[in-house]
């Protein structure tokens, strides 16, 4: 791989808003508002001059449209110069590991020696769309001259023609919601209740237990919704109440009556915003910077969505690693994206099973169990939460801060999204 220190990309640090559920204290927030926070974040966080930032790329899902190139809003309202590109990409939850791997490469190839890459996502306030044939009706009375034209609007309406449409967290190819595609693969892979609630509960515990020790404080900025608002310091989805039995009576959320699949052990709806600056090594060093780690590799994978959706880190796991010659054990800091428990249990058992590393994966790498004390110590989407767009440069903002904090020296990061896509991108421990 690339060790030219003018195109090896490097990690320098990362920064998050607090993640928010959604209809809490950021609900009168735009997505725009929130990567905004990160980035000046960022800026302040790392003291490069925002002159030096020469593109900006930032992932989200669910666009607003007055803010369409997001990226664009974010970084001139964060005082980035109007003379420095900045677009906006989705790819669903690895949206902003697609920002990232974007930025390594515009490092790789010598076109940009400083991206900053974020993500961002707002579920509280959704675009909801009147129905089709409304928006023919109200697209077509922008050609009515006169006032009496209007009339011809009401031709053929339908009381239904007022029914509204809610985005749904679904497959537009299958129609599956994301919890109920869970539902399956856990059945799939016979990941039971209890194992998924404990797994939540341990999310949980590990993430208060993070914030406890202060580990976030040098990663989430505070900020202050509105004028006049109190501050935020803190992520406010992680439950210190969460024991197996209060688990064990929740419904299932999405697959009625026999899912396993609950409120509890899914990740829930969530705003917030993360950044991340990557630079050329020489740069870095031009600037004083410390980088944490280098982006050594990515990968993104795909798979069938109706039976693999979330599936993806079983396969880009050991590709990434058979590509770079590592074995599993090497890996002394591994930070998946916790969509539900159930397919986080589904992906580690997919990849301690000889048949799917062998015939599904065509791995060379043996079937391993993963490590769970190398394995999403500061909890994980499950308590902290999971803004689509912003997922992936948190994980990847961990994984080089725990690279140090364990003296390890390389991170895998995972995850999955929908449209049965997936992702892995590996860190080297920077010390130089
Ligand atoms: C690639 C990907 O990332 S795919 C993933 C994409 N993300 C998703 O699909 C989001 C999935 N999550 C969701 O849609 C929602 O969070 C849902 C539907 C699961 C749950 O939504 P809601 O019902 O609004 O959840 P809510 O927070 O009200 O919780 C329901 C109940 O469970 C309880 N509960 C939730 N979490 C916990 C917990 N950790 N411990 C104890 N109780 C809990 C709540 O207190 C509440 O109890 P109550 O009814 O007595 O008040």
């Amino acid at each position: 791989m690339q060790t030219d220190p003018a195109t090896t990309p490097v990690f320098i640090d990362g920064v998050r808003t607090p993640f928010l559920k959604s209809g809490s204290d950021f609900k009168k927030m735009l997505a725009y508002d929130l990567a905004r926070v990160a980035i000046s974040g960022l800026l302040g966080k790392t003291g490069i001059s925002p002159e030096a930032v020469d593109h900006t790329i930032v992932g989200t899902v669910i666009q607003e449209v007055r803010t369409a190139n997001i990226a664009r809003e974010a970084a001139l309202a964060a005082g980035i110069p109007d003379s420095k590109p900045a677009h906006t990409v989705t790819m669903a939850c690895i949206s902003s590991n697609l920002a990232l791997a974007q930025a390594a490469d515009a490092i790789r190839l010598g076109r940009a020696s400083a991206v900053i890459a974020g993500g961002t996502e707002t579920m509280s306030d959704v675009p909801i769309r009147v129905s089709r044939r409304l928006r023919a009706k109200l697209l077509e009375a922008q050609k009515y001259k006169s006032p009496l034209e209007f009339l011809k609007i009401l031709k053929g309406f339908k009381f239904a023609d007022l029914k509204p449409e809610l985005p749904a967290i679904a497959e537009f190819s299958t129609n599956d919601t994301m919890g109920a595609s869970c539902d399956k693969l856990a059945a799939m892979f016979g990941i039971s209740r209890e194992d998924q609630d404990a797994f939540a509960i341990s999310s949980h515990k590990r993430a208060a237990a993070a914030w406890e020790s202060g580990y976030y404080n040098d990663e989430v900025i505070a900020m202050q919704p509105q004028p006049g608002r109190e501050v935020v310091h803190h992520d406010n989805g992680i439950r210190g109440d969460s024991s197996p039995d209060k688990l064990a009576k929740l419904r299932p959320a999405f697959v009625k009556p026999y899912g396993t699949v609950t409120a509890a052990n899914a990740s829930f709806l969530t705003d917030g915003a993360s950044a991340g600056l990557v630079m050329s090594l020489n740069k870095a060093r031009a600037s004083g910077l410390k980088p944490m780690a280098i982006i050594k590799d990515y990968i993104f994978v795909s798979q069938d969505p109706r039976h693999e959706l979330l599936l993806g880190p079983a396969y880009a796991t050991p590709r990434i690693l058979e590509r770079n010659g590592l074995k599993p054990d090497d890996i002394g800091v591994y930070e998946f994206h916790e969509a539900f428990a159930g397919q986080i249990l589904a992906n580690l058992k997919a990849l301690s099973t000889e048949s799917f590393m062998k015939d599904k994966v065509k791995t060379s790498i043996k079937p391993f169990d993963m490590p769970m004390d190398r394995f999403n110590l500061k909890g994980g989407s499950l308590s902290i939460g999971h803004p689509f767009g912003a997922t992936g440069v948190r994980l990847v903002t961990t994984a080089a801060r725990r690279l140090h904090e364990e003296n390890a020296r390389y991170a895998l990061i995972a995850a999955c999204a929908a449209g049965g896509q997936g992702h892995a991108m590996l860190l080297e421990r920077f010390d130089g």
